[in-house]
């Protein structure tokens, strides 16, 4: 049986139709998610109660986690998880330490003195992804920046299960980097509640985290309102870079480890090859995600999403780099069994989320905690957006200092800059401290 739907050598016409994201049940998605935002805005937590009894099928008597649910979180989890959590959180917060910005400060001529104040965004509103599965290593990629930051006030919102309690990993990871403002609202409705605000829960000035196409979607419609966002980060994808030499059974698990996420999770593989070879080396893909299948779980989300996932084969590899620049994956894996051609491959990338090179750089290993972010922009947008960093916390405000000297040396520059726009208060501001017109 063959999972992946394959294509020789693919024609740039094609190519829109190829590289489509999976999208399912998307059809009235933009008005069913208004609708939910509308109601938050309008109802505030009456509206979240009653979604999550729709959604989440929890009955919920308050929505703010008890500070005991998350002490006791701790005992609830064996002592392995939470040593992997240690070493997940000094990797992470290592890495993203490492990218605190510098400001910069500039004499551009004497008497103009400029500089940028380096400034954390003072209320962010965290998503983390409970429905299929409780993401609880996305609290960790979220939260730590925001500690790194400084970032003074952190809000955590995650979907409750039917029971009405949050998975206590999620809890603790979120104690791990000192946030305690947690509530268990799920879905666009959470995102509603942080962007406009709700009797409990208080608006944030930028709202983070990845979740199902009814998160994003009320992340990019709130964005065009009231809230900033990171970048929509939407079901998972991978694509997969491989040669003829690459291990068949790493390559498989690539795939089926994002395959797994959702059922619109897609994974794509690129084989640079000649047709015979290439598709021989498909083959053995095949027969890889057949065997791993076998003792896999989640069926449900990994047959419906390589449903959607395609093969492509080309001898080219400046055409494979094409593909991959096309398709502007969450993940690239540029797993060639030939470090020079990695390399070369890699130079020519312009478009991923996140790359992973050679044989062992798995993407359970970004997943986790090798210390880079994985939330990633999904659906084609790492075109123009970078995933989540400690930037992403920080404004940086430009702020300068003009002596009298400084400003009399500019004068005649903006002056006559004034005058050709015809903004004459423009100019009046300039010439009144020189001693010109009021
Ligand atoms: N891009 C990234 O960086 C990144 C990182 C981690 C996870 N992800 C993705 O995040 C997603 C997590 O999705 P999930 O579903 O497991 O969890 P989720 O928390 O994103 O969504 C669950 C919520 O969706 C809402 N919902 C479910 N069905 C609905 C319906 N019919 N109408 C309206 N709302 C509904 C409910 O409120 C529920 O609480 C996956 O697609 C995964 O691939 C992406
Ligand atoms: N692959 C996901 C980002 O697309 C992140 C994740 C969390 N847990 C496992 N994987
Ligand atoms: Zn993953």
């Amino acid at each position: 049986m063959a999972y992946l739907a394959r294509f020789y050598d693919p024609q740039d016409e094609e190519l829109p139709n190829l590289l489509a994201r999976n999208t399912i049940n998307s059809e009235g998605l933009t008005e069913r998610v208004s609708a939910i935002l509308a109601a938050v805005k309008e109802e505030g937590d009456a509206a979240l109660l009653r979604f999550a009894k729709q959604f989440d099928k929890a009955s919920l008597s308050e929505l703010r986690v008890r500070e005991t649910e998350i002490l006791e979180a701790k005992g609830k989890i064996s002592d392995d998880l939470k040593r992997a959590l240690a070493v997940a959180y000094n990797n992470i917060f290592s890495f993203h330490t490492e990218q605190l910005p510098q400001a910069e400060k500039l004499s551009v001529r004497p008497g103009v003195e400029l500089s940028r104040k380096i400034v954390p965004i003072q209320r962010v509103g965290l998503y983390i992804p409970g429905g299929t599965a409780p993401l609880f290593s996305t609290t960790l990629m979220l939260a730590i920046p925001a500690q790194v930051a400084h970032c003074p006030s952190v809000v955590l919102c995650t979907p409750p299960d039917k029971d009405g309690n949050i998975h206590p990993a999620i809890l603790y990871a979120a104690s791990l980097c000192g946030v305690k403002e947690i509530y268990k609202v799920g879905g666009a409705q959470a995102i509603g509640a942080m962007a406009y605000g709700t009797q409990s829960i208080k608006a944030v000035d930028k709202i983070f985290g990845p979740g199902n196409q009814y998160v994003t979607e009320a992340k990019i419609q709130v964005s065009s309102s009231c809230c900033a966002i990171d970048m929509p980060a939407g079901p998972s994808e991978v694509m997969v870079i491989a040669s003829p030499a690459s291990n068949p059974d790493y390559v498989a698990s690539d795939l089926l480890s994002q395959a797994e996420h959702g059922r619109d999770s897609q994974a794509m593989l690129v084989v640079c090859a000649g047709e015979k070879e290439g598709f021989a080396f498909l083959d053995k893909v095949e027969q890889a995600i057949e065997r791993q299948l076998a003792v896999l779980g989640r069926h449900e989300y990994l047959l419906a999403s390589l449903h959607s996932s395609r093969a492509f084969v080309h001898p080219d590899p400046r055409r494979c780099a094409a593909l991959a620049n096309a398709y502007a994956a969450e993940h690239l894996i540029i797993n060639m069994e030939d470090e020079p051609a990695e390399k070369q491959l890699l130079d020519w990338i312009v478009n991923a989320g996140s790359i992973f090179l050679g044989p062992y750089s798995c993407e359970s290993a970004g997943d986790y905690a090798s210390g880079t972010n994985h939330t990633l922009p999904t659906n084609g947008w790492a075109r123009s957006y970078s995933g989540v960093s400690t930037d992403s916390y920080l404004k940086k405000i430009t702020v300068q200092k003009l002596s009298k000297d400084g400003l009399e040396d500019l004068a005649p520059t903006l002056l006559t800059m004034s005058e050709a726009e015809k903004l004459t208060a423009h100019r009046n501001a300039v010439a009144i401290r020189l001693g010109g017109e009021r």
